[in-house]
Formats: structure tokens, sequence, C-alpha cells
């Protein structure tokens, strides 16, 4: 009898610059002609050019000194033939290095083509191709590149960056120094982790992929992370069974609310009742409880003016949420130390944020066995005791650091969210908007990933098919009205729909 399959992984891949130089020089190494691969990224740049701006005539085709500029001679080369108004547009410091780069541009000019030396601005165009810097830029790009990428995004024109937007780090999604913010970034062989997270969305613009016809197995290259989608919310919520009752969909605590911040707690509370959790209790302040009810008649509020009385509580949950509205206060920390060491001493999954993170950045100790913390970068910062422009910089870095220095499942929050376990591949959510990035939506984040837990999903696969829900509702909720002004409260309507994939709308 054969071995039964492991269920397949859902999502897809995604790469960093290593494995793409990796699959590069396999390629190369099998290719009878050292300009094939080129030939081909510089055709696959032209038909996605036509896909896109099929009625551009002027095109101006901006080419650095590497291979990435070899792709852009060859696909002016082929705008040129198709009877476009082409123009190569070069650093003027320096001319094509590599050979391939070399005679891509010899045949392009042996074509008549018309190579200018950047002199300060750029021809007009109904479209700038960009092949400036390619994934071999090594550090900020100087002066001179400085100013061309700074013609490029002021040419009043949409952009196609070939590979990478010039100035971008393809696998960290950030840029040193300036970089081109494309329209519509086509990416050669692999695809790029960092074009999808932190600043990589805003550059890259709308992504395509062209493999060049080369498989990846080719070079067995290991993926950086796995990209998951809205459709694969289903891989982790499946329908539920006929006989179900609530004892089965888990109990969920949620703690949090001091005076003034009572609406976090009320926001997780909600978000964890329409995701889908059996039973919510709430632990806050006095003043809570009646609006608490106000709002969700179906969860039982616990006055909690100190840590007694939270007894019971924490040993009849299935999952503890600490830390939306918790403040960072005598009654906040008192409320931390017995939750974490209550969960340790259990152990029940701990779902850490907001005050929660800063508390135990402040006062560290050893977490419970399954914890999922959720910082955003400032939190994320003070957990690694570093700034968050160095979190922003290398947010896949950021993310396996803080699962290996907690010993916990982390969601970096943030554009392109990154979920990791500890010594795991991360997870990128490609879901969310930026009308998410308003206060409350991380209390929501917070209980639906405690929800997910109560109902049984282990804390990496609710950590991400939490990070996932959450930003797949804030996708739904934003489709009608727009981002801007989008409400933690209009999220949480949204997310039953989507916690229920395949369900009949
Ligand atoms: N190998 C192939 O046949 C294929 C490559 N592809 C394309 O090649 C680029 C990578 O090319 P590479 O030559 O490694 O470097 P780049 O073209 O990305 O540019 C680096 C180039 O620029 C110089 N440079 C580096 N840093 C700076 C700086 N800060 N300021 C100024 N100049 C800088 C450096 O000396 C190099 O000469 C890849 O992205 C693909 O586009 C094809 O896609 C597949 C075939
Ligand atoms: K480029």
């Amino acid at each position: 009898m054969s071995a039964p399959c492991a269920t397949p992984l859902p999502g897809s891949p995604l790469y960093d610059e290593a494995a793409l130089r990796m699959l590069e020089a396999a390629a190369l190494a099998q290719e009878s002609d050292a300009t094939g691969l080129m030939q081909r990224a510089g055709q696959a740049g032209w038909r996605t050019l036509l896909a896109h701006w099929p009625q551009a005539q002027r095109i101006v085709v901006v080419c650095g000194p590497g291979n990435n500029g070899g792709d852009g001679y060859v696909l002016a080369r082929h705008a040129q033939a198709a009877g476009r108004a082409v123009v190569v547009v070069r650093l003027g410091t320096h001319a094509s290095r590599t050979a391939p780069a070399q005679a891509m541009a010899a045949a392009f000019e042996a074509a008549g083509g018309t190579v200018e030396a950047f002199a300060g601005a750029l021809p007009a165009a109904d479209v700038v191709v960009d092949a400036l810097f390619g994934i071999g830029l090594r550090q900020a790009p100087d002066a001179a590149a400085t100013a061309l990428i700074d013609a490029i995004n002021s040419a009043g024109a949409p952009v196609l960056a070939l590979d990478v937007p010039s100035g971008c780090a393809g696998d960290r999604g950030s840029a040193d120094g300036a970089a081109v913010r494309a329209t519509h970034t086509v990416q050669f062989l692999l695809p790029q982790l960092g074009l999808q997270t932190g600043d990589g969305p805003d550059l890259a613009g709308s992504l395509s992929l062209d493999t060049l016809g080369i498989d990846p197995l080719l070079a067995d290259v290991p993926p950086q992370a796995r990209r998951i989608a809205a459709a694969d919310l289903g891989h982790w919520l499946r329908p539920r069974a006929r006989n179900a009752h609530k004892g089965r969909h888990g109990r969920v605590l949620c703690i949090g609310g001091d005076h003034g911040t009572g609406g976090a707690v009320l926001l997780a509370a909600g978000a964890a009742l329409r995701s889908g959790a059996g039973l919510v209790e709430v632990a806050t302040q006095g003043a809570h409880v009646a609006p608490l009810l106000a709002r969700w008649p179906e969860a039982m509020v616990r006055r909690t003016d100190s840590v007694s009385a939270l007894a019971g509580a924490l040993e009849a949950a299935d999952v503890i949420a600490l830390g939306p509205g918790l403040g960072q206060g005598a009654w906040g920390h008192a409320l931390f130390d017995e939750t974490v060491a209550a969960a340790c001493a259990a152990p029940t999954p701990l779902v850490l944020d907001a005050d929660a993170l800063n508390l135990l950045a402040a006062h560290p100790r050893p977490l419970p066995p399954r914890t999922i913390l959720t910082p955003h970068p400032g939190e994320a910062a003070r957990l690694l005791g570093t700034t968050t422009d160095a979190i922003q910089r290398d947010r896949p870095a950021a993310v396996r650091e803080l699962a290996r220095r907690w010993n916990a499942v982390v969601v970096l929050k943030g554009a392109g969210s990154l979920v990791c376990a500890p010594d795991a591949l991360p997870w990128l959510v490609a879901a969310g908007n930026p009308g998410m990035a308003a206060g409350g939506m991380g209390d929501v984040l917070t209980g639906v990933i405690a929800a997910l837990c109560a109902q049984g999903l282990g804390v990496e696969s609710a950590a991400a098919c939490g990070a996932l829900l959450h930003a797949v509702a804030g996708d739904v909720a934003a489709s009608s009205g727009g981002a801007r002004g989008l409400s933690p409260l209009d999220l949480i309507d949204a997310l039953r729909s989507c916690a229920n994939p395949g369900a009949a709308a």
C-alpha cells in the first residue's frame, strides 16, 4: 500500500536573490549561447509591455551597465522592429560591462537603434522601461544613477521594470537609496519575496513572472517563503461537522481594556466571535462590562479589578488573547504577569499583542510553548532591541529572528504581513490594503487568531490562516467603499463570510 501522500502545503514558493543566482547559473550552464537567457528575458519584457500598453509608440529604455541593461537592449530591439519610436538612455559613466550585454547593445545599434547618454532629462515617452539595475545592485545607487532614477520617476509616463524596480532589493523589500516606482514589474525566472512585503509592493507595482522556460527543479533552489492568498483559506477552514456543538469550537479568554481603551478588547472579542469561537469570555475593567455586553451579548464579561478576579477564567480557557487595550500601568502589568505564568503552567496557547508585547520587551521571560506574537514593526523593534527602520529594511530576516529569539510564532504586521514559526519557512500574506493601517485592526487580528486556535488549529496554522483571513476580510470590507475610512467593525462584519470559504453567499 503506497504511503499516504502528505497534504500539499497551501500557497506557492517565493525566492530570494541567492536562489535566483543559483538558477541563473544552472540555466546558463545549459545554454549554448550565453545571450540565450537574456534574449528570452528581453522578449518577455517586450511581450509584457505590449500586453499592458499596446498603443504605446514612444518607448524610452533606460539601460544600466549589467545584464539587466542587456535585457533592456533586447526589448528595445524588438520594439524598434515592431515599428515603435525607441530611444535607449544609458548611464553616461557606465558602458555595458558584461559580454552578453555588450553583444545585445551592439545588436541594437547595428539595427539602427539610438543610444543616448543620460544628460539630466529623459525624452518624452509613452512608456519608460527600467533596465537600469536588476539583482546585481550591491549598494545604494550612486549620484549619477540616483539622478537617472529620479528622472524615471518624474517622467510622467508608466514605468515597466525588468526583473526588479531598480534600487529595490528583491529579497528584502526595501531600498537603501533611490528606487524606481514601477507601474508593473515583470520578474524573470523566479518570483521574489521582497517585491511582496515592506516597500516592495509600492515600488514594484503590479507583478508578473516569466520563467524564461527554466524549471526551478533544474537547480533545486530552496524557497525563502510561501505565499498564501484568499484561495488558500480553504486549506485550513473546512466545513463544520453537522453534529458540531459550541464546546468543540473552543473557549477564548480576551484580557485587556484598561480605563480609556475598552474598545480594543471589545474588538478582539467581536473578532473572535465572528471567526467561529465557541465561547468568548472577556476580562476587563468594570466600566467596560455593560458596553461590551451591549455590543456582544453572546460574550461572557468578567469584571476584573485585580488578578484575583481572573481565577477560574485562566484555567477554563482553551486559548488566551492578552494585550488589547491592556496598557502598561500597574493593572495591566499585574494581569500580564499572572496570565503568562498561568499559561506557562497549563500550558495554554497564548496570543500576545499590543501592550502585552511592550511589557514582554521591557520585562523578558520564558513564554508558554504555544505562543503567538503579533507585533507591528515598532513593537517588533522593541522585542529585538533595534529600530523600526532596521525591521522594515529586512522584514524576512526580522520575522525569522523574532521567532528564534522568543521561540514563538510571530506575525510581523504591515504591507505583506509575514508569519514565521521558529526555524520554519515564513508565510507571506498576499492580501490586505492600506485601509487596514488604522487603530483597532490589530485588536481584530488578535481575536481572529485566538478563535482559530480555539477551533483546533495549531499555533503556526492559526497565525498564518488568521493573518490571511484578517487581510482577506479587510479587502472584502474595502471593496465596498474604499480603503480610506475603513473601520475595524467593517472588517469584523466581513469575517464570517470569509471564514466559510465555499459556503453559499
Ligand atoms: N545572466 C543572464 O544572462 C541573465 C540575467 N538576467 C538579468 O541580469 C540581471 C542581473 O545582472 P547583473 O549584471 O548581475 O547586474 P545588474 O544588471 O542588476 O546591475 C548591476 C550593474 O550595475 C553596477 N552597479 C552595482 N551597484 C551599483 C551602484 N550602486 N551604482 C552604480 N552602478 C552599480 C554593477 O557594477 C553591475 O555592472 C538580472 O536582474 C536580470 O535582469 C536575465 O533576467 C536572465 C538572464
Ligand atoms: K530593473
